[in-house]
């Protein structure tokens, strides 16, 4: 059966029982979201400050800043600065040896309406640098679906992982590919795009991204700026780059890395 033809992905991942996948408006619905229209929320990292556990070495030195939700966030610096090692800290695979990473809700007042919840890491997609090769599975549908839970009795999480990945799909433009094609045949920018959509099953509280235009030609640079400036709208999003002419368009709020990894707003040098 030609792939075009093939039952929609959502199906071919559930089986049993069928799901009906009526054409769906993957435009992020705001009730989806979670989000009351009249507060809102913003990211906020506080004294943050790590050592790697065992050594005395500093890699990040009292690290504050914040990012309201729906908004593009770059930080630059220089190479060994220890934008990688915050990241990583945020994603929540390293923990801070002192600070708080958190999520602080608003009302129209700009007063805060509750006591901080902290970053959960299941709450942050992160797309590392050159992400394709971390690829592991040989068709695309593998690849998105890596990890999720395949025992029977938790049909509705696949149920909301299998819709979430059609949304996620068709937002990155991905819809248009067969999902039994292997993501090492894909071009660079849609090796990108499979990256994005990975993380964007779940929306995430925060998207961040190390270097997304490493590696690609100028087309594929184009096609990834573009997508973020789209993906801005619904998501707070924040990069690493050095690319900052190509970002500049998108930049809500920009820090600067300093070596010994202290971290200071700076508007981009360019
Ligand atoms: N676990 C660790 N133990 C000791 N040093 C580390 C550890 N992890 C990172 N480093 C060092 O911390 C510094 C910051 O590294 P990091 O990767 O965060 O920099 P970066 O700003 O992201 O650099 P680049 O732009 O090259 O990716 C580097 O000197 C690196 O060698």
């Amino acid at each position: 059966m030609p792939t075009s033809l093939k039952p929609p992905l959502g199906l071919r991942f559930l089986q049993s029982p069928p799901l009906s996948l009526a054409p769906i408006s993957f435009k992020f619905p705001t009730t989806q979201l979670r989000r009351i229209s009249c507060n809102y929320s913003s990211f906020e990292v506080r004294d943050v400050s790590y050592q790697p556990p065992g050594t005395q070495l500093r890699l990040l030195n009292s690290v504050n800043f914040s990012l309201p939700e729906k908004s593009f966030g770059l930080i630059f610096g220089q190479s060994g600065s220890g934008k990688t090692t915050l990241l990583q800290l945020l994603a929540g695979i390293n923990k801070p040896t002192s600070g708080s990473i958190r999520i602080q809700k608003y009302g129209n007042d700009g007063n805060p309406i509750q006591s901080p919840e902290p970053l959960l890491p299941e709450k942050v997609g992160i797309v590392f640098q050159f992400p394709e090769r971390y690829f592991v599975a040989d068709n695309v549908l593998d690849e998105v679906t890596f990890g999720w839970p395949r025992q029977k009795g938790s049909h509705q999480l696949r149920e909301n992982l299998a819709l979430g990945l059609q949304r996620a799909i068709n937002w990155v433009g991905l819809s248009g590919i067969s999902l039994d094609k292997n993501p090492h045949s894909l071009s660079g920018g849609y090796k990108r795009r499979l990256a994005l959509a990975i993380q964007l099953v779940q929306i995430p509280d925060l998207l961040i991204l190390d270097e997304p235009l490493a590696g690609l030609d100028w087309k594929a640079r184009a096609d990834v700026v573009k997508l973020l400036k789209h993906l801005k709208k619904e998501l707070t999003v924040l990069v690493v780059s050095h690319d900052l002419r190509e970002f500049a368009s998108l930049v809500d709020r920009s820090w600067r890395m300093e070596m010994g990894g202290n971290l200071r707003e700076e508007i981009l040098p360019i």
